[in-house]
């Protein structure tokens, strides 16, 4: 038993030597061969409570190792501005992982490539989500089609138990696809939905269990697991989704209209660029699988995201009959009919807009962020970091900074709400991250976060379920933030 317990605390001591002081990092938590200090995370999961307390005890920046692999942390507003937001080129690439590979089938999409391939893209996509109208009325009109269908199957059940949240997923899984793709699930296409949704449903829990999280962050001890490997339990799924993408840009080959100047979706957009570009002799930076892989960083960022915020915010407002009663209160003064809530109304609607802060600031979905690494050598807080160092914006601890957010983990609109009644300007508040790579789709989520929940507050009254009571707010049993299903009863405010 001596022998173990000794060699145990060497092989701690020669990795810690070794790995870390040679490397000159920043201090933090003594990590375990092969594991790091992933285990802390699955102690206390989400994960929150582990950045918080190692940030208490080693200040802003210090060492956190997923696996075996280092990851410098910036766990304060003003450490992110110093870095990610000054100096952004410094902290823009992303870390690449073995399995992510697999997923694309090489070096593809937005979310996970660097360099020429990632600007571009992110350039082409921004651009052409600002031409079909991203922050402007064309937008705005779809989305509030897709509050009228909302409303629609809402009514049918009014007063009485109902799910709440399969709605709300549809809403948003047709404003990315038409967006993308340029139709929304109805008629036949709704067998469609269901399948993709099957899809979703599988890697939600897929991503979010202990074993797939051990498999992409100790795989030295993962293939030693018995069961599936890692591309064993993504093959299938891989295979359906790319299906799925593959078929619509093969219809959208066959029908577009390449003289036209306007495109109806960005896979019109994509394909007309391929030919430009072909035309020119360039054949490999506008490529199918590219645009394939592109589908899949719209659809994963643009629907999970938004879906868990929605579902999220709903919950947090049931839990706090109080904030109701303000909500309908502002919108009694400020719409006072069942017309159609629309952006124009926002500025007028400060609590409305503090209530979207709060509940992104709670259901805070991103417990440890998107894993960065530095284009070149640079200095931290005094500790000199090579090119090529892991570095993480950690923006879910940012987020329960008590001294910017007293009490941090109470949902309290009113912290948003100046002496004046004015909504309050809060810079810590950063669920989009910061940075070169900041949310791609933050305009089109912002934007579908304000409209759904405010016109759905103006319509209904919500009340909980008499069967299965509140929805849970239990954050502890998974690796990720999921979405919340709950039933609940909606009163109409108006007849
Ligand atoms: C409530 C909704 C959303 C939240 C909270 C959210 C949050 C985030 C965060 C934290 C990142 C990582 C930034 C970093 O690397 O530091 C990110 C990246 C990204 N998001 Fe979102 N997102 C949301 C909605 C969307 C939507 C609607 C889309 C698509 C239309 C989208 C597409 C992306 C893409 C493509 C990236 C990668 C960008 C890059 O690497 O350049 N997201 N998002």
């Amino acid at each position: 038993m001596l022998i173990l317990i000794f060699s145990s605390v060497s092989c701690i001591w020669l990795f810690y030597e070794l790995y870390w002081k040679r490397r000159n990092l920043p201090p933090g938590p003594v990590p375990l061969p092969f594991f790091g200090n992933v285990l802390s995370l699955s102690a206390e999961k989400p994960g929150y409570e582990a950045f918080r307390k190692w940030t208490k005890k080693y200040g802003d920046v210090f060492t956190f190792w997923l696996g075996s692999k280092p990851f410098v942390i910036i766990s304060s507003y003003s450490r992110l501005k110093e870095t990610f937001i000054r100096d952004g080129e410094t902290y823009m690439n992303k870390v690449q992982l073995n399995f992510q590979h697999f997923l694309r089938d090489g070096n593809f999409g937005v979310a996970e490539t660097n360099g020429e391939v990632w600007s571009t893209h992110r350039r082409f996509a921004l651009s052409t989500l600002r031409d079909f109208g991203v922050g402007k009325d064309l937008m705005q009109e779809k989305i509030l089609i897709e509050v009228q269908e909302i409303f629609d199957k809402f009514d049918a059940h009014l007063d009485q138990e109902q799910q709440i949240d399969g709605v709300l997923n549809n809403a948003v899984a047709n404003m990315i696809n038409q967006l993308i793709f340029g139709y929304r699930f109805e008629d036949e296409k709704l067998e469609e939905l269901k399948k993709l949704r099957e899809l979703m449903t599988y890697q939600e829990n897929f991503f979010t269990r202990f074993k797939t999280n051990f498999q992409i962050y100790v795989p030295q001890l993962a293939r030693f697991l018995p069961g599936k490997t890692l591309e064993d339990g993504l093959r299938q799924w891989k295979f359906d989704f790319f299906e799925f993408f593959n078929k619509q840009i093969e219809n959208h080959r066959q029908n577009i209209d390449f003289d036209s100047e306007e495109s109806q979706d960005y896979a019109e957009a994509y394909l007309k660029e391929q030919k430009k570009r072909e035309a020119e002799g360039d054949l490999v930076t506008f490529s199918t699988k590219q645009l394939a892989n592109m589908c899949l960083d719209l659809w994963f960022g643009g629907l999970a995201t938004t879906n868990i915020t929605l579902t999220w915010t709903i919950s947090y407002i049931l839990h706090h009959p109080e904030v109701q009663r303000k909500i309908h209160e502002e919108l009694d003064q400020v719409i006072s009919s069942d017309r159609l809530v629309t952006t124009a109304d926002k500025s007028e609607l400060p609590y409305m807009n503090a209530v979207m802060n709060e509940s992104q600031r709670c259901a805070n979905i991103v417990p440890i962020n998107l894993l960065h690494c530095t284009t070149r050598d640079t200095v931290i807080a005094g500790y000199p970091i090579k090119e090529g160092t892991g570095v993480i914006a950690q923006i879910s601890t940012v987020m329960l900074d008590e001294k910017v957010f007293p009490e941090p983990y109470k949902f309290n609109p009113d912290r948003f709400i100046d002496k004046n009644g004015k909504l309050k300007k809060v810079e810590e508040l950063v669920p989009f991250s910061v940075g070169k790579r900041q949310c791609l789709g933050e305009g089109l989520a912002r934007m579908e976060l304000f409209l759904f929940i405010s016109n759905f507050f103006n319509r209904y009254k919500i009340s909980e379920s008499s069967t299965e009571g509140l929805p849970s707010l239990d954050k502890s049993k998974d690796f990720g933030v999921i979405p919340r299903k709950f039933k609940a009863v909606l009163a109409r405010r108006y007849q």
